[in-house]
């Protein structure tokens, strides 16, 4: 049953949206760490744009971290409103570094199936551009994934060998209720590495609110035409086999995580161009 927690936002400092990986578990209850303890299940609260999609709440050491799982609210729901909720909800809490998972295709060849990495940069294919809270235009996308936190994702999975760990690699974001085609992955070839639906708009909203964004991606597929006769039966065993993993190395990055912003993301959130036009970024 949903708690009503409504108007009740709790302090946070850091968020973690949850993929595929996470989604196929109890997370992080399933990880019997004895640092973590569940403060709230199911937790809905009221923002401009509707009621959040329910998260959970959770303490590890001295830290509060909210998390919500994108699959869990993405089905049937309009995801430009249930993404302004969730970051209007981060930005009240006071988050400050937000971790992400999911489940991505390769479109380089030299990747495979249960490969981990590190994106390092994105490019955004998808109609999502223009997902945003109030009054921020032109916001600079210079290291939109934040380089402290992808470090710290690199020494945390690294750290916990159990497949490939890949440092960097440019994640390219699509739109569907399908995956790409033959011409389509060949276009993107030479130019990202991964291909997902899951990083925009995040990395606009956290921008936005002034918080530092990066994620873990597994491949669970090879994109059409990188590799043939791929059997997408075996794409949702990767996520399964691998989610332990994948939220153990979410964890250990939160216990090495402080409130120190020293990466220079918050600084990027003021644009600096057009005020008179578009009105003060507040
Ligand atoms: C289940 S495969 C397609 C789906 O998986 C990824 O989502 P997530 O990042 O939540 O694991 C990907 O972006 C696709 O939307
Ligand atoms: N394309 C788009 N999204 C995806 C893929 C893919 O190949 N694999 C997992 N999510």
């Amino acid at each position: 049953m949903q708690e009503d927690t409504r108007n009740r936002i709790p302090r946070a400092s850091i968020a973690i949206i949850g993929g595929s990986g996470t989604l196929s578990m109890d997370f992080p209850a399933a990880l019997n760490r004895p640092e973590v303890e569940i403060l709230g299940r199911e937790m809905v609260f009221d923002t401009p744009y509707g009621p959040t999609p329910p998260l959970l709440l959770f303490r590890q050491g001295d830290k509060q971290v909210l998390t919500c799982r994108m699959h869990g609210w993405r089905s049937g729901i309009n995801r430009a409103d249930a993404s302004r909720q969730i970051f209007w909800l981060f930005r009240e809490a006071g988050v400050k570094k937000i971790l992400a998972e999911g489940g991505v295709g390769t479109v380089n060849h030299l990747l495979d199936p249960r490969d981990m990495v590190i994106a390092s940069d994105y490019i955004d294919q998808s109609m999502r551009k223009d997902v945003g809270l109030e009054g921020h235009y032109l916001l600079i996308m210079r290291q939109a994934l934040c380089p402290h936190l992808r470090q710290e994702l690199i020494t945390a999975a690294e750290a916990r060998p159990l497949h490939r760990v890949f440092r960097r690699g440019v994640y390219a974001v699509t739109d569907g209720r399908h995956f790409e085609s033959p011409a389509e992955v060949a276009m993107l070839k030479g130019h990202a590495d991964i291909i997902g639906q899951s990083l925009c708009p995040e990395v606009y909203l956290a921008r936005e609110i002034g918080a530092c964004y990066a994620g873990l991606y597994t491949i669970v597929n090879y994109g059409e035409g990188v590799v043939k006769d791929w059997d997408h039966s075996e794409l949702s065993q990767i996520f399964y086999d691998d989610a332990d993993k994948i939220g153990q190395v979410l964890l250990d990055v939160i216990s090495r995580l402080d409130d120190k912003q020293t990466c220079g993301c918050a600084d990027l959130r003021k644009p600096t161009l057009l005020k008179k036009v578009y009105g003060p970024s507040s």
